[in-house]
């Protein structure tokens, strides 16, 4: 048995035969020292609702509900791993729920909406090929302050990076303009590639994102087209890059000198320029 009281995670694998599938992103973590440390990196849990995106064998899961939290609603596409998370249910009568299915087409401020009262905090174990995309979704929500109160999600190093970035990095780009919009984002720390069963070819990194109160009004879709144009072009003067936006003219409008790259540009720059189109 393990700490929690239930079968060690290597176990659970072998007894319900989840070797890991690559084209669902499955790295699994099995030790619950290091699931542990990211549930205390998401903070004081016991008044919450975590929703956790791939709990898979449940090992990230188990360290949320052991750690206390209220709840749990958990979303897994690999329905071989069903079975396991039944038995951590069992476990923890009424504080976990599974739901089957895709997180690409979760609704997750709807999952949120039915939760009942205390913060909803979003710790997840993320399959890295839907990671970036399922961040950028939830940075971009129409309403804030946001369905959550804080996410705490596994990157590759690389993607943690960028999501914390600040002007005038090689990192910096559309990533780095919407966390720091919106977010307070840092990296917690690193997990080394070992601590995966199967070790994946890179460092990871946890990131803790914490929605800022009031960030700089800018409408979100508008923020994502300058962002887009101004990065696609990273190498070229912003006059060029946002050309089709309105290029020099709305440079000016905006007070930017359009000799400048994108890269140099603060976020609030980015909301200025925004505001301008
Ligand atoms: C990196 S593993 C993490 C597993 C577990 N949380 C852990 O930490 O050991 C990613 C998990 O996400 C699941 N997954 C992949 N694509 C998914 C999707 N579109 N929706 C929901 N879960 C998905 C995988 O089956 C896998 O269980």
């Amino acid at each position: 048995m393990s700490m929690d009281g239930l079968p060690p995670l290597r176990a659970v694998i072998e007894s319900h035969g989840l070797q890991a599938k690559k084209a669902l992103g499955q790295n699994f973590l099995l030790d619950l020292n290091l699931t542990g440390k990211i549930a205390r990196a998401a903070g004081d849990l016991t008044e919450a609702t975590v929703i956790e995106v791939g709990p898979g064998p449940g090992g990230l899961t188990r360290a949320l509900l052991f750690s206390g939290a209220r709840r749990v609603i958990a979303i897994e596409r690999d329905e071989r791993c069903l079975e396991a998370l039944a038995e951590v249910s069992n476990h923890y009568p009424g504080r976990l729920e599974v739901v089957a299915g895709d997180a690409l087409k979760t609704d997750f401020a709807a999952l949120a909406g039915a939760a009942s009262g205390g913060p909803v905090k979003i710790v997840a174990n993320l399959p890295y090929n839907i990671g970036t995309e399922l961040l950028i979704r939830w940075l971009t929500v129409t309403e804030w302050p946001p369905f959550y109160t804080s996410m705490t999600l596994m990157f590759q190093r690389e993607v943690a990076e960028r999501i914390v970035a600040r002007p005038g990095s090689d990192a910096y780009g559309r990533l780095g303009v919407l966390a720091g919009w919106r977010t307070d984002a840092r990296i917690a720390f690193d997990v080394p590639p070992q601590a995966f069963t199967p070790p994946p070819k890179v460092t990871s990194s946890v990131v803790h994102l914490a929605p800022r109160a009031s960030p700089l009004p800018a409408e979100v879709k508008k923020l994502g087209r300058v962002t887009e144009a101004a990065f696609g072009q990273r190498r070229k003067m912003l006059r060029q890059s946002v050309k089709s936006l309105g290029g020099e003219a709305l440079l000016t409008r905006a007070g930017i000198d359009p000799t400048r790259r994108a890269e140099t540009l603060s976020v609030e720059e980015f909301v200025r320029l925004t505001n301008a189109v």
